[in-house]
């Protein structure tokens, strides 16, 4: 069977004023369909640019990206994409901003306001719709985002670290709505963090990255769904593979 994404020899350097940044050096992954993939790495070791590749949005200096068996040229509409930059357009408010996604794709007005709506409460802005973004904390913004892209029901969901910004608390609920919604859809996710607990909490796997998006660790998390924050934070395999990734992640910083 072929993977959804399959990245083979991804490379990216950055010219600038005659020098070149190396980014990410002959990377290889292959993500199955309807697969959960948390990408674990230290600030820096080329994450952003790895999703920037998948995404379709920028281009590799070499390697390819196949995407359901094809080359992956430009930006694909099965693929929603939340950057780690903030993408809303200022003058919509909340509520038009969730919409977009289902304006583009000519839903009914009341179909638009009614998916916005649910998206909007599961991601805890009721009370903002009318809101414009300049109007939001940062928090706030990544989660009109989240909204905006599930709005759009992407078959795969590219996601740079969605709630490093947020609470404690609000980063947990979100990430257990994100799991609700997730489970059973058959979408396929690449999200990236830096923290081992999200990357473990979310992941049917995770891949973890040194320098230049070098592979320390692939591993399966075999803890059953669905998860709950509290729960699978004592569990046993949790508790063994969070040591496990953060002997990986240490010991990739000093190699
Ligand atoms: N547009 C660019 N021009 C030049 N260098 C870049 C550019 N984008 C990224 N880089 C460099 O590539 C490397 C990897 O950056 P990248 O943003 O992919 O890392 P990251 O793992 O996503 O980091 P973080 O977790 O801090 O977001 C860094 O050394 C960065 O300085």
């Amino acid at each position: 069977m072929s993977s959804l994404l399959e990245i083979s020899g991804l490379s990216k350097q950055f010219e600038r004023d005659n020098t070149a940044t190396v980014a990410l050096r002959d990377f290889d992954l292959s993500i199955e369909e309807g697969t959960f993939v948390s990408i674990l790495g230290r600030s820096g070791c080329g994450k952003s640019t790895m999703l920037n590749l998948l995404s379709g949005l920028t281009r590799p200096s070499s390697g390819t990206v196949h995407y359901q068996g094809s080359v992956l040229n430009g930006p694909n509409v099965d693929i929603g994409y939340l950057t780690q930059s903030d993408t809303l357009m200022p003058w919509r408010d909340v509520v038009r901003n969730v919409e977009m996604p289902l304006e583009i794709r000519g839903e009914s007005k009341e179909k638009r306001r009614e998916v916005a709506q649910a998206l909007i409460a599961k991601v805890g802005l009721s009370g903002f719709e009318n809101h414009y973004p300049r109007e939001l904390s940062g928090g706030m913004r990544r989660r009109a985002s989240l909204a905006r892209m599930l709005a759009g029901a992407p078959k795969t969901l590219l996601m740079d670290e969605p709630f490093g910004a947020l609470d404690a608390q609000l980063r947990n609920e979100l990430q257990e709505e994100l799991l609700r919604l997730w489970q059973g859809s058959g979408q396929t996710v690449v999200f990236v963090t830096h923290d081992i607990e999200e990357a473990l909490l979310l992941g049917d796997r995770v891949v973890v990255l040194g320098q230049l998006g070098r592979i320390l660790l692939d591993e399966p998390i075999n803890i059953p769904r669905p998860r709950s924050v509290d729960e699978t934070r004592i569990d046993p395999t949790f508790v063994a593979l969070h040591k496990k990734l953060a002997a990986a992640l240490k010991e990739g910083s000093t190699a």
